[in-house]
């Protein structure tokens, strides 16, 4: 579980102090408008910029006290669209880093659709097969991890993880998240541009503008036609019977 206590950034990008859970089993998505402090926000979460004012707390230590090694086993991030810097194969780029048992990387190849391209360059890849593939990547760090003691399936931090998925893929993707989370007690937070995906998948949302988190809570109570269409700066219609919203035409 990751716990913020008054948690913030004071160099810029800025994030204003905030507290806050991330529990084992649910799927947060941070939303927020373009230059929000998503990224950075993310970061701040994962231990790469440390929080500058109040505290982060992972499985009840603070974070920047974990020792590397066993940090990494219990969060990892996925940043934006990276190109692994080393031509590895699918399957290679996957147990990076881990020890994992050739089973697991055969079920997280087969949960993001990547099984037949398990051989094939990671260069050579479709940009929406490569995220999948760092997807798939992140989550096998923290599923292959030697800890005896860990007790849930760790933090796993995607930013835009959907970003260059077509539908299909974006909902297997997604619910591929929902399941992890349930079936291995893992936390997951996504930066989401897409607020319908948020809407439709995620247990609670962070809303950022201006590097404040300035809504929390269920996607039904924070991501309503007024806070929205005035946050983003954008006209919108509400579909009747459906948790979507719309742009108007
Ligand atoms: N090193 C930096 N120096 C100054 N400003 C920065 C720096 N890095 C980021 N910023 C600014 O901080 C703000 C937050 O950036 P961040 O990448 O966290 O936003 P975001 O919400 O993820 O945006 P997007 O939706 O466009 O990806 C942006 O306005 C960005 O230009």
């Amino acid at each position: 579980m990751l716990t913020l206590h008054q948690a913030g950034l004071i160099a810029t990008p800025a994030i204003a102090p905030l507290d806050g859970t991330v529990r084992p089993g649910e799927l947060l998505a941070i939303v927020g408008p373009n230059g929000a402090g998503k990224s950075t926000l993310l970061s701040m979460l994962s231990g790469f910029r440390p929080a500058e004012q109040g505290e982060l707390h992972l499985d009840g230590k603070r974070l920047s006290e974990w020792p590397i090694a066993e940090l990494a086993n219990r969060r990892a991030l996925v940043a934006q669209q990276e190109l692994p810097g080393f031509d590895w194969q699918t399957d290679e780029l996957v147990r990076l880093g881990s020890n994992p048992a050739n089973s697991l990387v055969a079920e997280l190849l087969g949960d993001l659709d990547l099984t037949h391209l398990a051989k094939r360059s990671v260069h050579s890849l479709s940009g929406g097969e490569r995220q999948r593939a760092m997807i798939a990547r992140g989550a096998c760090q923290l599923l292959s991890r030697g800890s005896p003691t860990a007790k849930d399936g760790g933090l796993l931090l995607l930013d835009e993880p959907t970003s260059a998925l077509d539908i299909g893929q974006q909902q297997r993707l997604m619910r591929q998240l929902r399941n992890w989370a349930a079936q291995h007690r893992m936390a997951i937070v996504c930066v989401l541009h897409d607020l319908n995906l948020a809407s439709t998948y995620a247990d609670r949302v962070w809303l950022l503008h201006q590097g404040q988190r300035i809504d929390h809570g269920l996607p039904s109570q924070v991501l309503n036609p007024a806070t929205i269409a005035n946050i983003y700066a954008a006209e919108l219609q509400r579909i009747e019977g459906l948790p979507l919203l719309a742009l108007a035409p």
